[in-house]
């Protein structure tokens, strides 16, 4: 079965909600998941490598900017090769904001650049996840596994 790595920034513990929603989908599924997030553990893009997927969650800021502790990595990731590297990102914002889940975004955009095979659905939930958001969430989990699943 697949090792995938779950990477989050949350400050609010939204984001982590949607980390948790779709990780529980992934583990029914038999898969190993290793979580690890931005603000806490120490994160090295080679270490990409070692996993059959990644799932990366971010909430925005300012601007529909990434906060602080998921920009590094978003640099660093022009620095390896995750061609075919089956991905999903998602992330809470606030759809008060024109630039609404703007970080998630930009990091799909990073992920697509680099060539990686990305879920195509950057899914974003507008604060924290309610009945629906959680379906969604789930739903953008079996997708992910389907991916990592081919190609395993
Ligand atoms: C100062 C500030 C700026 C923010 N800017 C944005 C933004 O540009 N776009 C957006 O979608 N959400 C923005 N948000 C909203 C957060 O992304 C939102 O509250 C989210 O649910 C936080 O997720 P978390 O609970 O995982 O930390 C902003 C929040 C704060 C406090």
């Amino acid at each position: 079965m697949g090792k995938v790595l779950m990477l989050y920034a949350s400050m609010t513990g939204n984001t982590e909600m949607m980390a948790e929603i779709i990780t529980d989908v992934v583990e029914q599924r038999n898969h190993t998941v290793v979580t690890k997030t931005f603000d806490m553990d120490p994160i090295d893009v080679e270490e990409l490598a070692d996993y059959d997927g990644v799932l990366v969650g971010t909430y925005s800021w300012d601007d529909g900017e990434l906060p602080y502790e998921s920009e590094d990595f978003y640099e660093e990731l022009d620095d390896v090769d995750i061609k075919g590297m089956v991905a999903g990102v998602f992330g809470s914002g606030d759809s008060f904001y024109d630039s609404f889940g703007g970080a998630a975004n930009l990091m799909g955009d990073r992920f697509e650049a680099r060539g990686a095979n990305l879920v195509p659905e950057r899914l974003i939930v507008d604060l924290e996840p309610d009945k629906k958001d959680v379906e969604r969430c789930q739903k953008f989990a079996e997708v992910f596994c389907g991916m990592m699943e081919e190609n395993l």
